[in-house]
């Protein structure tokens, strides 16, 4: 009797650890899906614009409670595939013929005169002054028009077609580079740096060139070393996200040669193609720039040569974005210049002026706020959009 009761108890005590155990046990929350990992580049540390995604802790075993809903991880920004940079200032012609037409129309009517007196080839002259090209060459090209008309005695259409065209690429000059260093070397990305006041264009160029780069099969790192506005940084990690471009931040006021030379480390370890670094231009003073500008050169170079130095100038600002373009060149070696909003002004000729003052070839063009608006500059496609088809 004794043995059937303490068996009865033994039951009962095993039925309850059995039911403890297999119905009381909490359960877990699932832990969230992992994000894709990103297609191209994928950044780490505080200094990138792609924060990795932190997993929530897991929650200490209680009891049974209904697991939260698991949040869905952000889709991962799509990537873009920009066009490549072959033919872009053809097939943004239409853009320059609307603002540059006029000039070119208005010149060639004036030469087509049956008669050219003096006061025609003065007004020839004025409308090449108003394009911003610069007295001297204004002058130039009427002394080397006068003389070939007088040669040629009656003109056709063509012809004086033919002759303006060529007096404009001469001032143009055709046999310049007007290739953007981007071409990695001994296996060290390419660091091009680009300056310039702001509001020219220099963040939207900068995040443009990426994508011209990204188009043409390149891979690039990009350093937002204007941190002057916190905006720009904000401004060039949306560029970079659009093309699977690690951007290198940090906060506002940070040292600019610090994130420069972040940028630079960042590109050696990851084997990029290019490294792009956006710069602040505040020009409070000229000692200022030239520290600054000369202090994010120098820190770059302590990793890497800087193989293209890029001065951004908007090309509606005439005479004043050429006193701009003179500071600069002071401070900092510039090996080419990208002339902005082309598309907003008839002042194409700025392009010779700022050449000739700089003695530095214009590499790209602006021609629009579209993302791929930026072309590499052909003098001829340029000349061409002036003057508009022989046949018209
Ligand atoms: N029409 C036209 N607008 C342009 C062109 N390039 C840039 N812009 C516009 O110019 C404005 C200024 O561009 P940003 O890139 O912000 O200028 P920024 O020099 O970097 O100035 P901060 O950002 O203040 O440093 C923006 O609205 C651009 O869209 C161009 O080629 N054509």
């Amino acid at each position: 009797m004794d043995y059937t009761i303490f068996a009865v108890i033994i039951f009962v005590v095993a039925l309850l650890v059995f039911g403890g155990v297999f119905l009381i046990r909490p359960r877990r929350p699932e832990a969230p899906p992992k994000a894709p990992p990103q297609e191209r580049g994928g950044g780490t540390g505080t200094a990138t614009a792609e924060p990795e995604a932190e997993a929530p802790p897991e929650e200490a075993a209680g009891p049974v409670v209904a697991p939260e809903p698991v949040p869905e991880a952000p889709p991962a920004p799509e990537i873009e595939m920009p066009p490549p940079s072959a033919g872009r200032l053809v097939r943004l012609r239409a853009r320059l013929a609307r603002s540059q037409n006029a000039l070119g129309k208005g010149l060639l009517s004036l030469l087509s005169a049956d008669r050219l007196d003096e006061s025609t080839w003065e007004e020839i002259e004025d409308t090449l002054i108003t394009s911003d090209i610069g007295v001297t060459a204004a002058t130039q090209i009427v002394e080397s028009l006068r003389t070939k008309v007088k040669v040629l005695g009656s003109r056709t259409p063509e012809e004086v077609r033919g002759l303006l065209r060529a007096e404009l690429l001469a001032q143009i000059e055709t046999d310049q580079d007007r290739a953007v260093r981007t071409e990695p070397h001994a296996g060290v990305p390419a660091v091009v740096m680009v300056v310039g006041v702001n509001g020219t264009g220099k963040t939207t160029t900068t995040g443009k060139l990426a994508r011209v780069l990204v188009g043409d099969g390149r891979s690039v790192v990009l350093g937002a070393a204007d941190t002057f506005r916190a905006a720009a940084a904000e401004q060039l990690a949306t560029w970079g996200s659009r093309v699977g471009a690690p951007v290198v931040r940090k906060d506002e006021g940070a040292d600019p040669a610090s994130v420069a030379f972040d940028a630079v480390s960042r590109g050696i370890a990851d084997g990029v193609d290019t490294v792009i670094v956006d710069t602040a231009g505040r020009l409070h003073t000229k000692t200022g720039l030239m520290d600054e500008l000369g202090k994010v050169k120098r820190v770059i170079e302590k990793k890497t040569p800087v193989n293209e130095v890029l001065l951004v100038l908007d090309a509606t600002t005439g005479q004043n974005g050429l006193r701009q373009a003179r500071v600069f060149a002071e401070v900092v070696n510039i090996t080419g210049i990208v002339l902005t909003k082309l598309d907003g002004t008839a002042k194409g000729g700025i392009i010779v002026q700022v050449q000739r003052e700089l003695g530095v070839p214009v590499k790209l063009v602006g021609l629009g706020e579209g993302p791929d608006d930026l072309a590499p500059f052909d003098p001829e496609a340029f000349v061409d959009a002036i003057l508009g088809d022989a046949d018209q």
